[in-house]
This record gives structure tokens, sequence and C-alpha cells, in this order.
């Protein structure tokens, strides 16, 4: 793990943690498109580049939104390597790389850099690029994607993720799930006192068993359409069995075996221009071989074997 202080790359930096617990930092780059020129950031088709990880659940919600809205000839996309080491996200020879054709970075802190030059903070994916005024217009998942569905306007043809009536349910939902599942993951894998385990890993089976209860009785998340609280949960739960049931110690349960959790989860998968953003190869090789202090011997597991395409049967929860 590493960081950039005052503009330098450190490697010495850890893991961010406060008495064992894990501490997600906040991100620095929040610009904001807009439709009608109201920000320094104007809707445009071509001017926008994105940065991505495969194997990161928060740049894969913004590879969704892409791809959902309609928005792959609009926006470009770089893919950096599975693997984050000392010299953090980076792009190299190993299939799933899109190289940077944009800044011709080797290292993606060389793209927070040239955004900043005195850049203090972590080097994360995803990242909303500028190619106009050569700068990152945003490094926030969740502000990403709601760019991405609702101030495109035409330059994004796809479907509303964010529909009028919905939409106190869908942020309080995204606020709900974030951090007992989506970042509980994280704590629970990151924890380095039983304590902080306990408590994460507690949080995270109360958070899922709930949802299993809400999608007993409704398709999504948020009634009978697919909301962007919907791809903000799907990241965590199409990696879950895979590597955070093992590799994170997330193991009262896995995925599969909430019936209605599980079914949400094929749902969602086979929502037509989903499936092509996994990369499960990418996912199960970052979090086994980059995390040292997790999986010292960075041996990746060949199982488990998941079918994700096999029925759903959750025409019937809709409506
Ligand atoms: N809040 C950010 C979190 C992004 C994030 O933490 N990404 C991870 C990959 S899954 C990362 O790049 N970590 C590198 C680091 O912390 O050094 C978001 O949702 O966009």
């Amino acid at each position: 793990m590493g960081m950039m202080v005052d503009g330098t790359w450190k490697t010495e930096a850890d893991i961010p943690r406060e008495n064992g617990r894990f501490r997600r930092s906040t991100t620095s780059f929040r610009g904001w498109i807009s439709p009608d020129g109201s920000t320094d950031f104007p809707a445009e088709a071509g001017r926008y580049h994105l940065y991505v990880a495969w194997a990161c659940p928060w740049a894969h919600r913004t590879a969704i939104l892409r791809r959902l809205k309609g928005l792959e000839d609009a926006i470009g996309l770089s893919a950096v390597g599975s693997f984050m080491g000392d010299d953090g996200w980076a792009f190299y020879d190993e299939p799933g790389v899109i190289p940077d054709a944009v800044n011709g970075a080797h290292f993606l802190r060389e793209v927070y850099a040239k955004a900043d030059p005195g850049y203090t903070g972590r080097v994360t994916t995803p990242v909303l690029w500028d190619k106009e005024q050569g700068t990152i217009v945003n490094n926030e998942s969740r502000e990403i994607i709601r760019m991405m569905d609702t101030e495109f306007g035409g330059i994004a043809p796809g479907p509303d993720f964010y529909p009028e009536d919905l939409r106190g349910e869908i942020d309080a939902t995204i606020d709900a799930i974030y951090e007992p599942i989506n970042n509980g993951v994280y704590r629970s894998g990151f924890a380095t006192t039983q304590e902080a385990y306990e408590e994460a890993v507690t949080e995270l089976f109360d958070a899922l068993d709930h949802w299993e209860d809400v999608l007993s009785t409704r398709r999504y998340l948020c009634g009978d359409r697919v909301t962007e609280a919907d791809w903000c949960l799907f990241p965590t739960l199409v990696r879950f069995d895979a590597v955070y049931h093992g590799h994170f110690k997330c193991n009262l349960r896995r995925v599969v075996d909430y019936p209605n959790l599980w079914g949400y989860l094929r749902d969602l998968y086979q929502y037509p221009g989903v499936a092509e953003t996994i990369n499960m190869d990418h996912i199960k090789r970052h979090y086994y071989r980059s995390h040292e202090s997790v999986n010292p011997t960075r041996i990746v597991p060949r199982g488990p074997v998941l079918d994700f395409s096999g029925p759903h049967g959750r025409e019937r929860s809709s409506g």
C-alpha cells in the first residue's frame, strides 16, 4: 500500500486504522458535470475518461452505469492491472488491462499528480478525468454514477436509475447499505483486533439478513424498478462468495445461502450488459494477491464454483 504526500509517492503508508478498525479516507476530487454549463464541467461526448480497476467494487459501479446508460462511446475507459502492490494501481501486461491512452500513465498515481502536483491522499479507483482541462473531475463512485445517470441528457440514452418518485428512497438505501455492507466487508477483512472484526461482521450479517427480508416482498431494493441502489449493492454481492467470504472472513453465511439475495444477485447479473463488466479473474487475483497482511502466501483459491446464469425466479417478486 502507498499514498501520495505533497505530490510524492510514499510506500510506507499502511491501511488507515484506528484501534484495529479500518477507516476509509474521504475522496478529494468532487467536481460536478452539468448539462447546462452551470459547473466547470459541461456534459459533452468524448470529453471525459474513466479509470477503473476491474477488481474494485466502487469502480465496478461506474463501469456498470457507463455501460447501461449507453455512454461507452462518449466516455473512454482505461483499466489497471489486478495487482496492487507497493506502487499502487498500475498498467502492465495482463489480460483485461486497458492501457492509458489519454495520459500515458504507467501508474495511476501519475494521473493524480497531473491533476494536482501537490496531491496528498490515497490513489483510488474510480477516477473520472476531464481531457479538456487535464484534471480529475471526481473520484467518488457514488457521485460518478449519479452524474452518468442524471447529467448527460441525450448523450446517455439508457434507462433512468434515479426516477423522481423514488429519489428519497434510493438515497436512503445507498446510505443504509454503505457502512454495514459495502464498507463492512473491508472493515471485517482489514480489522486487526478480534473486537473490531466481530463488530464489523455482526453489522454486516445483520444488514444482509435485513435486505434478505426486504427482498422477499420486492424484486429490487427500492421496489419493482432497478435503481442506482441496486448497482451500488451488486458489486459487493457478486464478490461476496468468491472473496469476502474466504479472504475477508465474512463467513457466517454465503450469498448462495440466502434464497432472496441469491436470486436477486442472479437477476442483476443477467441484466443485459452487466455480465460483461465483471472480471472474476481480476477480482480474485487482486484480493488474494494484493493484501499480503491478510494472505501472506498470495495463493488464489480455485473455488468456489458459482453459477450466476441459472434461473433467478425473481419475476414473481415483482410489484
Ligand atoms: N470512496 C471511494 C472509494 C474508492 C476506493 O477505496 N477504491 C479502492 C479500490 S477497491 C482503492 O483504489 N484503494 C487504493 C488505496 O486505498 O490505496 C469510492 O467509492 O469511489
